[in-house]
């Protein structure tokens, strides 16, 4: 179920406060409270009820002209994002320096969309591990607290050697902030080690360094980190960097699913089989088995409920498919045609199969109640090519398919 976050906005223009209220309700996580004036808002705020996540305020109200909202907002420790109809350098830096998430001119209708993007990242980034490498116990806390601004989750490491332990044991951790000159392994260095490990490959990397050496924002980005910040930094451009790295990364992950993911089953696709099941094929060779797949008599599925219900069918076992086989690679190889590959004995396969085609048997699915089976083709010798596992597979399930169907023919 989603949590449902509230968003408070206090706004004394009807127009302003209906476009923040439409452009918010777009977003089923958001509910929008409206107040036309400081007084509502404090009386909002106050009640202990009402539990905000983030608050969208205009500089100028009728009742506090003078941006009382902010401080109001603020005290009580609600993120704040600040509307406002223009902006100087002193009422910029002083917005800032209280600590606002950000301010966004009223110009055009995008600002608003401006806005909402804000507090969408805010909710996403409570999702998302930062690791702040650094060894002054100050520094370290100046950035800790301004991730945790944007509701990242911190996590500390004083020196490289231990940020890279942490980020071995952690898998969830998303990006690194990292000092360059620390004790035991410095910045540099830690970024070198990671790059040359196929596992760090997404994590988005900002270095930091404080001196006064030029090469060394270059040095950092060749061995591989994203960005680079010369300290003293102003937390805007802080925020800028972090943010943009991060986007520019979930982009290429999305990219990446894109071209990966079969959008029906959300399985893997055949062009990621011969990719990553290439490799793990390689990796594991000789220890793996292969098995393909094949829905039985499905053409007589979409003949009789119609392709909608022939694609649900699809979907449903795609999701059979992820819960059957959580440990294994699973693909949609083609139509109603799914390949997968474990290094697991070849008993402990037989086995995760049987169970599977049992449950196939005698689960209905979709809503029009569809009963399927699946013909099951294995491959547990050992060879030399993942085609040719297929290759071995796909003869088994042809045989599986002549000798009646709902049946699993395997090598072994
Ligand atoms: N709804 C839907 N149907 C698909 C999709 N991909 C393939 N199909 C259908 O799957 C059916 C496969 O038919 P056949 O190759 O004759 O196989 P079958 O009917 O399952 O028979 P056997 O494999 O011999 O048991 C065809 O009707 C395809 O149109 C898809 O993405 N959605």
């Amino acid at each position: 179920m989603v949590t449902r976050l509230k968003i408070l906005v206090v706004e004394d223009s009807p127009v302003v406060l209906k476009v923040l209220n439409h452009l918010l309700l777009q977003n089923p996580t958001f509910i929008p409270v409206l107040c036309d004036c400081y007084k509502e808002a404090e009386s909002k705020l106050n009640n202990l009820e009402e539990v905000f996540f983030a608050a969208i305020v205009d500089l100028n109200l009728p009742d506090a002209e003078n941006g009382e909202i902010v401080d109001l907002v603020l005290s009580h420790k609600i993120p704040c994002v600040v509307l406002t109809g223009n902006i100087n350098d002193s009422l910029r830096l002083s917005l800032l320096n209280k600590g606002v998430l950000d301010y966004i001119i009223k110009d055009s209708r995008y600002s608003f969309n401006h806005v909402i993007k804000v507090i969408e990242r805010l909710n996403k980034n409570q999702g998302i591990k930062v690791l702040v490498a650094e060894d002054s116990s100050t520094s370290r806390l100046f950035i800790k607290i301004l991730l945790e601004q944007y509701r990242f989750k911190v996590i500390e490491a004083e020196n490289g050697q231990e940020a890279l332990a942490k980020l071995e044991a952690d898998s969830d951790i998303s990006m690194l902030i990292t000092d360059h000159n620390m004790p035991l392994v410095n910045g540099y260095d830690l970024v070198r080690m990671l790059r040359h490990n196929s596992r760090f490959q997404d994590l988005v990397i900002i270095g930091l360094s404080a001196e006064g050496d030029n090469a060394l924002s270059a040095k950092f980005i060749k061995a591989g980190a994203n960005d680079f910040l010369k300290k003293p930094f102003y937390h805007e451009e802080f925020h800028c960097r972090v943010i943009h790295n991060l986007e520019a990364q979930e982009m290429l992950e999305t990219i990446r699913d894109l071209a990966n993911i079969d959008p029906l089953t959300k399985l893997k696709n055949r062009r990621y089989l011969f990719d990553e099941g290439e490799r793990f094929f390689r990796k594991n060779s000789p220890n793996v088995s292969l098995a393909m797949l094949d829905l039985d008599n499905f053409k007589r599925v979409n003949d009789t409920y119609g392709h909608v219900v022939g694609d649900q069918l699809l979907e449903a076992v795609g999701s059979e498919i992820k819960a059957s086989f959580p440990d294994v690679l699973a693909f949609r190889f083609g139509g109603e045609e799914f390949c997968i590959i474990a290094s697991v004995g070849e008993q402990e396969l037989q086995g995760l199969l049987n169970s599977f085609s049992l449950k196939m048997r005698s689960k209905e699915l979709t809503e029009a109640k569809v009963l399927i089976t699946c013909s099951v083709g294995v491959c547990c010798r050992p060879v030399t090519s993942l085609e040719e596992s297929i290759r071995i597979a796909d003869a088994n399930l042809y045989e599986a398919k002549r000798l009646g169907r709902d049946q699993i023919v395997s090598d072994a």
